[in-house]
């Protein structure tokens, strides 16, 4: 199949989703004319590794193989793990012309990324993801980062892969949780992008849920190829990229708030849609009938549409720190009724709260 390309210029690469990819991985780059570099730096977990490390190993025989594992869970995705990353790579003097392979979740490849890019200020850095979450988001467009105690994502770069290689299979072993979560950035892009999708998502929820395995790769190619257009239109997030942030504004307060790992990524950003679109509600931008449809479709994926009881300092404190603040001024994505979004800082704080108030009682 034709790989989808996310066009940057000379820093252009291939998403390419394919069955067995894992397996067929250095034909893959063959046939992209991605080059690879005589030492290999594979990053990833004790869980994934016990999965797919030794398929990708044995495709990969003949080339000289760093394996670097960290811990499992959003807790790892922090300075520590950066550094205990960087200190293996040069106690095993690994040089620039290396390149770096994230073999897992969004944590490996959000925290793999960071590394990549600052690594002797920049080595060749490959997104192999292995949740839905990853294939659908955080493998493509660049956002590399670590955690803060203060917040998520505090810490990071702009720095995208050379190549992304999804093989739908590995979803098979994926827990339901996880799966689920990755859904909820699937509708993201049905509510701020993709109106088919959001249809074809609500026609085919149980075929989904249950994994079948070609509505599952065309939901992948849907969700690469949206967010390939965006990431093409603005790669540091000058304007429209801000919409792939719809309901992470109330999300990563969420997350950071309960203690990071206690909410997935994904739930969290499932309740802060629904924020969200209960602004987008009360400023008339969606109907009710949109809101209770959006409300439906999260609940039939099996995500949270609740937000916790949080204080509004709380909820302030965490928002404040959102990286799309400007000039002081938090701006929110809020859906115009179903497929598409915009940015405004022009809400009033008390609308906010009673947003979150609404959406806690709502039933
Ligand atoms: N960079 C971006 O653009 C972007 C986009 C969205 C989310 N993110 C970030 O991604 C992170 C969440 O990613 P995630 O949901 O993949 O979480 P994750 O990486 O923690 O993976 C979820 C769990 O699944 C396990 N796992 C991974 N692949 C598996 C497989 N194939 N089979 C069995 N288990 C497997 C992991 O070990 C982990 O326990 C968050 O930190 C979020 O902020 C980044
Ligand atoms: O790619 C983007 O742009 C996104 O915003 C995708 C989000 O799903 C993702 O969670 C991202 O990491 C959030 O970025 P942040 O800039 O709000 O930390
Ligand atoms: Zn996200």
């Amino acid at each position: 199949m034709k790989p989808l390309m996310v066009e940057l210029g000379e820093r252009s690469y291939p998403i390419i989703v394919a069955p067995n990819a894992l397996a067929d991985f250095p034909q893959i780059c063959q046939e992209n004319r991605i080059a690879l570099p005589k030492q290999l730096v594979i990053v990833t977990n004790d869980t994934v590794a016990q999965h797919y490390l030794a398929t990708l190993q044995a495709a990969l025989a003949g080339y000289q193989m760093l394996v670097i594992t960290v811990g499992d869970g959003e807790s790892f995705k922090s300075l520590a793990s950066y550094e205990h990353i960087m200190s293996q790579l040069i106690a095993a003097n690994i040089s620039r012309d290396a390149a770096i392979i994230a073999l897992g979740g969004g944590v490996v490849g959000d925290l793999a990324g960071f590394v990549a890019a600052t690594y002797q200020r920049g080595v060749d850095f490959i997104q192999i993801p292995t949740t839905l979450l990853a294939d659908v988001d955080s493998s493509v467009g660049g956002k590399t980062a670590v955690n803060h105690p203060g917040g998520k994502n505090l810490i990071g770069a702009f720095y995208q892969p050379r190549l992304v290689v999804i093989d739908p299979n590995c979803l098979l072993t994926l827990s339901d949780r996880d799966y689920r979560s990755g859904l909820a950035e699937v509708v993201k892009y049905g509510v701020i992008y993709d109106p088919e999708l959001l249809a074809s998502l609500e026609q085919h929820s149980q075929a989904i849920l249950q994994r079948q395995p070609d509505i599952i790769a065309a939901v992948i190619r849907r969700c690469c190829e949206i967010k390939a257009a965006i990431v093409a239109a603005d790669e540091r997030e000058q304007g429209a990229r801000a919409l792939l942030n719809l309901g992470h504004t109330f999300g990563h307060a969420i997350e950071a708030a309960a203690g990071l790992g206690e909410w997935t990524h994904g739930e969290a950003v499932a309740a802060g849609m629904i924020i969200a679109a209960k602004l987008s509600e009360q400023l008339g931008e969606m109907q009710t009938s949109e809101y209770r449809r959006l409300r439906q479709l999260l609940v039939d994926m099996g995500l949270p549409v609740t937000p916790p009881q949080l204080d509004p300092q709380t909820w302030w404190q965490y928002m404040r720190r959102d990286k799309k603040v400007k000039a002081g001024a938090v701006r929110f994505v809020i859906p115009v009724g179903l497929g598409q979004a915009r940015l405004t800082s022009d809400i009033a704080p008390e609308l906010v709260d009673q947003s979150i108030q609404q959406a806690l009682t709502d039933s």
